[in-house]
């Protein structure tokens, strides 16, 4: 067989921002046609690696890097993310850069070079007039087709569950004739188990056709199924590169924290509960991609309440509803008093919270320090972290920083100290901020929706070990969605199942997979997957 070529090459790479050191000294090369799977702790530094890799400009305006990126053995030295693609890389990160008032297809076609120097998407509106649109979308449909996904080329973004979004961006990088390398950050954490599957396929099909992938994802089972290398980082340090077949999830664990991972802990399943503290009655909500249309259920006081389904089913949209952040109506009714639907205040002032599945969205205050994050919605809401000086209400800046160290030092959130920014934490880093803000407000309900997304499998275990204490602690009542099966059935005493936006089936947690399974597909398309 002929020798694949080298086609990129790290060497002594390095970087910190404002004196915190990220990345040390980091040596790798990628083959052509290789598929290599990065992993690490939240904040070990892979996003940073990657947006050196990608030219971008948070790179150079925090002082550069050190060491040499070279593309087939020649020094690269990229001013923007447009040098990169013009060199063949490709990138789909782990938050999305899709303009929403387009639909797939412009997004697809008009791929970033169209945009060439950025915010030219006013006159970019102006271009897509005089384009032959029947072409354009014959050429999304075939990026599409090539994904093996079904996905409406006219279907505005904006409009996009987030798995569509994602398969979007995919199809964008691979339109791009010139693609040689495509680097994927956490592409499957917002999807579901089957579309995960579809895009594993594809991961494997381009690297076929002499793509080179570098795939970011903290599912490490995804990592054995289909790269053929594993690299380890861990606290900036790159520690292991091995072939995947010569190792396994629990070595790469080790690697990756530095220590044996321990056991969930198993929720006690004879725990009885009684009173009804959240009755929802006919609720729907009008959600993009998560319509809810008439669902109905009872939570107690004290309990956990698993909420799944498949992607774009609802599940999601029921505690955007309940929150007021999208058009709802129904009744829904918290300890015997009614919420009042499509007001944001309504619900929080009851006692209620929720951490959003859309972090960046509704999620943070991303030019705001870590401390300020975790105290915002207690200061709104309560009026906790203020102080009287002279009949003046100030904000207690001391109070604020304590708080926000002790969640700093319980969810393992690594960061600089209390007072950097949210936008300079690594994503997963982000999600345990959403999850400290809420906790600061001591809800009687808290919703979260996929609370583990894009975090890493020690963290995960502290998140969720922290929901479980928060409720037998406090007493908190927490209502989870989440698109992981397995996650529910370890926290939950009680999992709805939605399906076409309603209920399909509440089931206790520990019954088994499959009867989720089926209340998840509806047994009349089971019937057709069996045959
Ligand atoms: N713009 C920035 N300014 C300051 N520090 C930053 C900035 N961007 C990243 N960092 C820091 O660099 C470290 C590495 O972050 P990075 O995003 O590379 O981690 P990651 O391995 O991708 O994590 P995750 O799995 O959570 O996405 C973190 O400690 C983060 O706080």
């Amino acid at each position: 067989m002929k020798e694949k070529k080298t086609l990129l090459t790290l060497e002594g790479v390095s970087k910190d921002f404002f004196g915190n050191v990220v990345l040390k000294n980091i040596n790798l090369e990628v083959k052509e046609g290789e598929i290599i799977g990065l992993v690490g702790e939240n904040g070990a530094g892979k996003s940073t690696m990657m947006k050196i890799i990608f030219g971008m400009d948070v790179i150079r305006e925090t002082g550069g890097y050190g060491g040499k990126v070279k593309i087939y053995g020649k020094e690269v030295n990229f001013k923007s993310p447009f040098d990169a693609l013009d060199a063949g890389i490709g990138m789909v990160h782990q938050e999305f850069s899709l303009i929403p008032g387009f639909t797939a297809t412009e997004n697809i076609v008009f791929n970033r070079e169209s945009l060439k120097k950025s915010y030219l998407v006013d006159i970019f509106g102006e271009r897509i007039k005089q384009i032959d649109r029947e072409k354009i979308i014959e050429r999304a449909k075939k990026a599409i087709k090539e994904l093996g996904v079904v996905l409406d080329p006219n279907m505005l973004v904006s409009e996009m569950p987030v798995g569509h979004k994602q398969f979007t961006e995919i199809a964008r990088e691979i339109e791009r004739s010139n693609t040689k390398l495509l680097v994927l950050d956490e592409p499957t954490a917002v999807l579901t188990e089957s579309e995960a599957k579809v895009l594993l396929k594809t991961i494997k099909k381009l690297s076929k056709q002499g793509i080179a992938i570098i795939f970011i994802t903290h599912r490490l089972a995804e990592i054995l199924e289909v790269c053929d290398k594993v690299v380890v980082l861990r606290d900036g340090n790159l520690i292991q590169e091995v072939e995947t077949s010569k190792t396994n999830a629990k070595e790469i664990t080790e690697w990756m924290i530095g220590r044996k991972l321990e056991k969930a802990e198993e929720r006690d399943e004879n725990k009885k509960f009684n009173e009804t503290i959240l009755k929802v009655e006919k609720l729907w909500v009008d959600m993009p991609g998560e319509t809810v249309r008439d669902v109905s259920f009872e939570v107690k006081k004290g309990e956990i309440f698993g909420i799944g389904g498949l992607a774009g089913q609802g599940k999601l949209g029921i505690a955007n509803g309940i929150m007021g952040l999208h058009a709802a109506g129904g009744k829904v009714e918290f300890k015997e008093k009614e919420i009042e639907l499509n007001n944001p205040k309504s619900a929080l002032s009851m006692g209620i919270n929720f951490v959003s599945e859309d972090r960046r969205g509704v999620g943070l205050l991303l030019d705001e320090p870590i401390d300020f994050n975790i105290a915002f919605t207690a200061i709104q809401v309560k009026n906790d972290f203020l102080t009287k000086v002279f009949g003046l209400r100030l904000r207690d800046d001391e109070a604020i920083s304590k708080n926000a160290q002790k969640y700093i030092e319980k969810l393992e959130i690594r960061c600089v100290s209390e007072k950097q920014k949210a936008k300079e934490l690594s994503g997963g880093n982000q999600q345990k901020v959403c999850l400290a803000k809420a906790f600061t407000t001591e809800p009687e309900l808290l919703f979260v929706s996929e609370p583990t997304r894009g975090i890493d499998v020690g963290a995960k275990k502290i998140v969720l070990d922290t929901l479980k204490e928060y409720n037998e602690k406090y007493g908190t009542t927490i209502v989870i969605s989440s698109s992981e099966l397995e996650e529910l059935r370890s926290v939950s005493d009680r999992i709805a199942i939605v399906s076409e936006g309603k209920i399909a089936g509440i089931l206790p947690a520990k019954t088994d997979s499959v009867e989720f399974g089926k209340l998840m597909l509806g047994e009349k398309d089971l019937e057709k997957v069996e045959k």
